[in-house]
């Protein structure tokens, strides 16, 4: 199968799942982000990247509410949000709270403040990447903007990539191109972490 068939399969399952268990995949992120900041061995004095889920992507509850980030915010962990530019890779600036977002394209929500700039994902010690599905060797499959696949080789040697998806997305293959960054670790909301064994996986 091509990317797209894939993608179009993904986003269809995504729309079948029932409201219940998009508040207890919120939740479950929330309540997990300690324990996997701390399993990760994040350097607390880094900035962690994170998204605002958009659609049926995991961690926003069906209210739009986003746990996950209050959580981190709460952690006292300074994080950045990706800002998207067009084909650039993505720049960054600092959520604040709920009140800093304002509507960016395809519908996302973007940190309204001062943007960072692209190489400030340099500075992370984790940057949770959004994915339709993750395999187990660390291939991530994206929307298709390529928008992460620009931006993670700005990545430092010593941040983590941490792919997030569903319980049901962990899956055995993907297509996979060259330019396809691998992740260290999948992320999934009541399944946990799994280290990918990726070059650089601590
Ligand atoms: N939460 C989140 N933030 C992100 C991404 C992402 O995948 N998720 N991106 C990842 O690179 C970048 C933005 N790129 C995106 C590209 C397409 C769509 C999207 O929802 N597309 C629809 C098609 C309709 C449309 O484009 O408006 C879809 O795929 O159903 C979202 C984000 C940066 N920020
Ligand atoms: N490092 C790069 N530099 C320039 N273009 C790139 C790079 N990586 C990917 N692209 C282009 O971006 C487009 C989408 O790539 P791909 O299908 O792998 O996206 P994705 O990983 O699913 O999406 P995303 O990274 O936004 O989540 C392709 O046309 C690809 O050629």
């Amino acid at each position: 199968m091509t990317k797209d068939e894939v993608r179009r399969e993904l986003l269809a399952r995504r729309r079948e799942r029932p409201d219940d268990d998009r508040w207890r995949d919120a939740a479950a992120l929330a309540a997990a982000l300690p324990g996997v900041l701390d399993e990760l061995g994040a350097d607390p004095q880094r900035p962690v990247c994170l998204h605002v889920p958009v659609r049926r992507e995991p961690g926003a509850a069906p209210d739009g509410a986003v746990p996950v980030l209050d959580a981190a915010v709460a952690l006292g962990r300074h994080v950045l949000l990706p800002v998207t530019v067009g084909e650039a890779p993505l720049d960054w600036a600092v959520f604040g709270g709920r009140a800093d977002l304002v509507p960016g394209p395809h519908g996302l929500l973007e940190p309204g403040g001062a943007r960072r700039g692209p190489a400030a994902i340099g500075e992370a010690t984790v940057v949770v990447v959004p994915a339709l599905a993750a395999t187990a060797a660390g291939v991530r499959l994206g929307r298709g903007g390529g928008h992460y696949d620009r931006s993670l080789p700005l990545a430092s040697p010593t941040t983590l990539l941490v792919a997030l998806v569903g319980d049901d997305e962990l899956v055995a293959e993907l297509p996979a191109e060259p330019h396809d960054v691998l992740v260290h670790a999948v992320w999934r909301p009541t399944a946990g972490l799994l280290r990918t064994g990726a070059p650089g996986t601590p």
